[in-house]
């Protein structure tokens, strides 16, 4: 059941942001994830600006995520996606299993997001833990918190040291006109697909219900965890397939596909899980292993 005690303010992307809470609202979810007005760093979610841990100098900075789109949209081309996952899709980078890689995310930094104060691996752990709350029979779904964001190993050096922008942020189509209600709609007059006849038209290189896992999405961790997962032979359940793929694709309409309703519900505990309460990772750790164990082959190839 959802119990709406305020509504949340949705401000439009020409405001520059995507979603604004105004200040001392509270949202009660679905299962009771009670949705805070501010994050540890008093700051309301998803404000324009970044505050964020420069773990290697100890430092705080403050980063305008409306630059990090302005780069993300002019530099995420159907050509570069296609360049991408060809390359990637090679997996021949590194081998190690899913919780070494969940170690190894404690040293990004996501500049994307404006709500994370923490490392990452906190981010995965505060996801899965609020979902295993609510929904403590659906193991697949805990696991999938977990992983989700993974796929940010590219911005390692062992990965190729890709730029911010072409591992995180929100997602979208390419290869078409570009919609929208995508965040910062703006900035897509300065991608080079936005003047190309192939690239510009409401269908482009696809055509009307052609379905959405053959459309190409702009790149960056969704999509390689994604890979990451298939190829590696994972017995996940396709609607946690589909949250890995789609969970940065916020401009999915609910009627463009078929019961994105994991999705929806995921989105909940994706953002509004992070808060300063820490989960002990010693105590958990045996329970996440086992899962891995489940879903995942000891060693997976990246
Ligand atoms: O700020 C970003 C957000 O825009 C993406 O949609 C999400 O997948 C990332 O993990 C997050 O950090
Ligand atoms: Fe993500
Ligand atoms: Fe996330």
């Amino acid at each position: 059941m959802t119990i709406l005690i305020k509504q949340p303010e949705f401000v439009g992307t020409e405001a520059g942001e995507r979603k604004v809470y105004e200040e001392e609202k509270v949202l009660v979810l679905d299962a009771g994830l009670v949705v805070p007005h501010t994050t540890s760093f008093g700051q309301t979610f998803r404000l324009t600006f970044c505050l964020y841990n420069d773990f290697k100098t100890g430092i705080m900075m403050q980063k305008s995520v409306e630059i990090f789109y302005q780069i993300n949209h002019i530099k995420q081309t159907y050509d570069f996606v296609q360049r991408m996952r060809n390359e990637y899709s090679k997996l021949n980078r590194v081998e190690m299993s899913i919780w070494e890689c969940c170690e190894l995310l404690n040293e990004v930094v996501d500049e994307s997001d404006p709500d994370l104060d923490e490392p990452e691996i906190v981010h995965l752990l505060q996801t899965a833990e609020a979902i295993r709350k609510d929904y403590p029979n659906e193991d697949w779904l805990h696991l999938t918190g977990l992983i989700h964001d993974l796929g940010k190993v590219l911005l390692l050096p062992s990965f190729g040291e890709l730029p911010q922008w072409a591992v995180v942020g929100d997602t979208f189509p390419v290869g078409c006109a570009f919609d929208q209600s995508n965040v910062h709609h703006k900035y897509f007059t300065e991608n080079p697909d936005y003047y190309n006849p192939a690239y510009n038209t409401k269908y482009g290189v696809y055509s009307e219900g052609c379905g959405l896992e053959n459309v190409m999405m702009s790149w960056g961790h969704d999509d390689h965890m994604y890979l990451v997962a298939m190829e590696n032979k994972s017995t996940l359940p396709s609607a946690a397939l589909f949250i890995i793929r789609y969970h940065s694709f916020y401009a999915l309409n609910k009627e463009d596909v078929e019961s994105p309703k994991w999705l929806h519900l995921f989105s909940k505990y994706d953002l509004y899980s992070k808060s300063k309460v820490r989960v002990d990772v010693e105590k958990v750790k045996p329970y996440y292993l086992s899962l891995i164990k489940k879903y995942f082959p000891l060693k997976l190839r990246w």
